[in-house]
């Protein structure tokens, strides 16, 4: 039995969501992680799965990457993808949530010798069996590692041309700081003229000045936590006025001490700025917390009022890449669930 809950925290939990941000790799549960290990003769360093957890203290990006990169080792045949994708299937499902867009770093796999379509055919088959058996919706967005160089990525997008039609979208992700998006500006080009939208990383550890650079040269239809934002107000007035989503996620970045404490998260800020700013939990297996895990957290931290969660999961739909009608039917529902509630 929950003790003392919150009234807004059943609403949390019954409202239909979206996850916009969300690293398939990311939710490597510890448990999975030490199954895979053996079925595949993978060396972990790590005695147990407690010990894995344990390991799980992160002083910035990087600290947590090392970690996520080596843990993404034991993923090895179609089905392992699968699985993987399914357990996150179920955690989203249980979370209420009806669509959600995943990121995967298909360089992490195939710089291991997985064959470029191993983690594709794995994911995508697990997302079809979401929609047959929960009705969930998704895309699937293939991320470019940022530590690694442009030639890299246009020898990755060169892989998945054959697959494009298994692709919805493209996105930048990994080590942020000294990887600024200009980097990579002729490498989203041609994804552009391939007709891939793009979001990118970007305003996590680095500056202001990579999200301009995400938005003007990798022409980023969303930023990926962008909570540095605020540090430029043109800049917020820019996001404002295009009503550029943020994909923000509390929980990883109080994990990776982007924020000290989640009573000082920006998210209210921003918010009250007029962004399309809403919650999302990026890596959840590393920090702690699936979809309503973040929401619940933020609400109890930031004391978020009725509207102010209404406005993050109206914002969630209006950011996601469903159809006008669709966003619509679902924004229409959660507005009628919450009318219903108390609080
Ligand atoms: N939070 C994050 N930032 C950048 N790259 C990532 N890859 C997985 N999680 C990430
Ligand atoms: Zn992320």
């Amino acid at each position: 039995m929950i003790v003392n809950q919150h009234p807004l925290d059943q609403l949390i939990m019954a409202l239909p969501k979206t996850e916009l941000h969300l690293h398939i790799e990311g939710s490597l549960e510890p448990e999975m992680m030490f199954a895979l290990a053996q079925k595949n003769g993978v060396a972990l360093p790590y005695a147990d799965v407690d010990a894995v957890r344990a390991a799980y203290q992160f002083d910035s990006l990087q600290s947590f990457l090392d970690l996520y990169y080596a843990g993404a080792s034991v993923l090895i045949t179609e089905q392992d993808f699968y699985d993987l994708t399914w357990a996150y299937v179920l955690r989203a499902h249980a979370d209420n949530i009806v669509h959600t867009e995943i990121f995967y770093d298909p360089q992490t796999h195939t710089a291991r010798g997985i064959a470029f379509a191993v983690p594709l055919a794995g994911i995508r088959r697990a997302l079809a069996d979401a929609l047959t058996q929960f009705g969930m919706t998704s895309k699937l967005i293939l991320c470019f590692l940022r530590h690694l160089s442009e030639a890299d990525g246009f020898a990755t997008l060169e892989q998945a041309l054959p697959y494009l039609s298994q692709i919805d979208g493209v996105g930048l992700d990994s080590s942020e700081l000294g990887h600024p998006p200009s980097k990579f500006a002729a490498l989203f080009a041609r994804c552009a003229e391939l007709g891939l939208p793009a979001v990118a990383h970007a305003g996590e550890e680095g500056p202001a000045a990579y999200i301009w650079e995400a938005l003007d040269l990798l022409k980023s239809t969303r930023i990926d936590h962008g909570v540095r934002c605020t540090e430029d107000a043109a800049l917020v007035a820019r996001l404002a006025a295009d009503r550029v989503p943020l994909t923000v996620c509390p929980l990883s970045n109080l994990k990776l001490c982007v924020v000290d404490d989640l009573a000082a998260h920006n998210l209210r800020t921003l918010l009250n700025a007029g962004l399309c700013a809403m919650v999302n939990s990026d890596d959840p297996a590393y920090f702690g917390g699936y979809l309503n895990t973040n929401l619940l957290a933020c609400r109890a931290a930031l004391d978020l009022n009725k509207a102010e969660i209404v406005q993050l999961i109206l914002n969630s739909f209006e950011a996601s890449w469903l159809s006008a009608e669709q966003k619509a039917a679902w924004q229409q529902k959660v507005l009628a669930i919450a009318d219903a509630a108390v609080g």
